[in-house]
């Protein structure tokens, strides 16, 4: 009794703070003028962090801008922004505002990689000596390593549909072959993850969990530290950095059979990056030099940042498509009559490609309302403060957009912004098109935007016409026997039912699983 006694004035006190806190962030705060969830406004709940653990974040957030508006105080310090005019405000090329640091979490690495950078200045040194990595001329390479990739994939569902098992769940068939693209790409190796249909280096449910835990950590930028120590992230960061060290002094491990043995005795997490490090650590340039360390983080960078993205687009035009007969039937109509008019050969070139129009309406449009990145893309104010959207914002104040909610504005596209119309990219005139292109955040915007879209959009734009061409696909009916493990699908807006044909969780990328279809050959 006596000891707790002792304790009262500290608790008291503690107490006393607490509540001086969130006084403070609700009533004195430079947010304090602006609505929002009261945990956010007092800063005593991370409402950031409970969409993190909760895996909701694009309908939740789209449903706070109902309620509240435009600008909504997301966080203590943080303000959501879902005005399409406040893009070139808040990513513009002339004055960027600097990254928050919410990003140092994404890094795959102990340093920071681009996507991971805050510092702008050391953000255009660094994309500046990666920029050999992304350019232009390797794209007669990359479409070479793709179509090798998608030859691969192609194969292994030929072999599934002549053994009466053309049930496959797209939602890992195509995260394998993205993964493999990857490889490709980075090693000039496939890691023949989709000609074999298993995940052999174990990668999917690493790579997951790294990004969520990675989201997670960056919601409470304070204890950061302490989270990435008890998650092992950086144990995983700082191992790579260290062994691509070694190698490169020769002192130890020229070889990945070594470097393997070394990383296994470490379980989890540690493993997320080494399937990939320990090919990356031993990779080689065609004239013998090993990988720079600029080398291995662009392509840690690659993996963290393309692998989902891409994978998750390619899901959502399936199921976009797919699902509605009216469009499914219009595109398969596109590609059958390019190709019997000699338009167009597969394996596809990305210049035959863009050469179907409805398609790539289709593709547009799946990244409108379907942005594999919902998160808020939090930028930090800098010095003299910043009038976005109509409202003045103190130095040192966050601030943001998601892709998911500014999309769904109808000042973005129109009255029917919630509908998968692709009809809208072709009706519209050049400053139609103009402007919803400019309102699109899916790969970003300003300096910071996704290095990798060209890539990305060359990838989706030549395989999902010859997948579409080459199978009938339909979605494989919810049942008791069927291979499904819920009873119950979830869409890209939070709706649950049995008609969805994947489950969709919603963090830093709105990733969908579980998605069974039928397929059978068409050609
Ligand atoms: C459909 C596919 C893709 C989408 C929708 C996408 C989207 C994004 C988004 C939203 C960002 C973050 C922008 C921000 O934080 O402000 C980003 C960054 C990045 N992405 Fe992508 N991405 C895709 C594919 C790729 C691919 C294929 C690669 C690599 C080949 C790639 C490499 C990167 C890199 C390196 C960054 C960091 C850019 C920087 O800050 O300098 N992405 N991407």
């Amino acid at each position: 009794m006596f000891p707790l006694l002792n304790f009262l004035p500290l608790l008291g006190f503690a107490s006393l703070a607490i509540i001086l806190y969130a006084l403070y962030n609700l009533l004195l705060h430079p947010l304090c003028g602006l609505p929002g969830p009261i945990g956010a406004k007092t800063g005593l709940w991370s409402w950031k962090s409970t969409r993190a653990v909760k895996l909701d974040m694009g309908w939740k957030l789209l449903k706070l801008h109902r309620r509240y508006g435009t600008i909504v105080r997301i966080a203590r310090n943080e303000a959501s922004i879902c005005d399409p005019g406040a893009i070139s405000q808040i990513y513009s090329f002339k004055s960027p505002l600097q990254k928050t640091r919410f990003y140092e979490s994404l890094s795959g690495l102990d340093g920071p990689t681009s996507i991971s950078t805050v510092d702008n200045k050391h953000h255009g040194e660094m994309r500046r000596a990666e920029s050999p990595a992304y350019s232009a001329k390797l794209f007669p390479n990359f479409e070479q390593n793709i179509d090798t990739c998608t030859n691969d994939l192609f194969n292994y569902l030929d072999r599934c549909i002549a053994d009466g098992k053309g049930t496959v769940d797209l939602a890992l068939i195509l995260q394998f072959f993205v993964i493999d693209v990857v490889g490709e790409l980075a090693l000039s190796k496939s890691f023949e993850l989709s000609a074999t249909g298993r995940d052999t280096c174990q990668f999917l449910p690493l790579l997951v969990k790294f990004l969520e835990m990675a989201c997670l950590v960056g919601t409470q930028p304070m204890v950061a530290p302490i989270l990435r120590r008890i998650s092992k992230m950086g144990l995983v960061s700082s191992r790579i950095e260290s062994r691509s060290k070694e190698y490169k002094n020769q002192e130890i491990y020229s070889n990945h059979h070594n470097m393997l043995q070394v990383f296994d005795s470490d379980s989890e997490m540690i493993n997320i990056l080494t399937c990939c490090s320990a090919q990356l650590l031993t990779a080689q340039n065609p004239d013998g030099s090993e990988y720079s360390l600029e080398q291995v983080r662009a392509a840690v960078d690659l993996l963290t940042c393309s692998v989902d993205t891409t994978a998750i687009t390619m899901r959502a035009m399936i199921r976009f498509v797919v699902g509605e007969a009216e469009i499914y039937t219009k595109v398969q109509i596109e590609i059958d009559d390019a190709v019997n008019c000699g338009a167009i050969t597969f394996p596809l070139s990305y210049d035959d490609a863009r050469k179907l129009p409805y398609l790539q309406a289709c593709l547009k449009e799946t990244l409108r309302l379907h942005p594999p990145v919902p998160w808020t893309l939090s930028r930090s104010v800098g010095r003299g403060g910043a009038i976005i959207a109509g409202h003045f914002f103190v130095e040192g104040t966050e601030v943001s957009m998601s892709p998911f909610v500014v999309h769904r504005r109808q000042e973005a596209c129109g009255d029917d912004a919630e509908a998968f119309r692709p009809e809208r990219w072709i009706e519209a005139d050049t400053d139609q098109r103009k402007t919803m292109e400019h309102n699109n955040l899916a790969f970003g915007s300003g300096p910071r935007v996704c290095a990798g879209k060209a890539i990305g959009m060359m990838e989706v734009s030549k395989f999902m016409p010859f997948l579409l061409w080459k199978y009938r696909i339909s979605f494989t009916p919810r049942s008791e026997t069927s291979p499904h493990l819920r009873k119950v699908g979830r869409g890209v807006d939070g709706r649950v039912s049995a008609a969805e044909p994947y489950f969709v969780t919603s963090q830093w990328v709105v990733l969908q699983s579980d998605f069974w279809c039928d397929l059978s050959r068409r050609k």
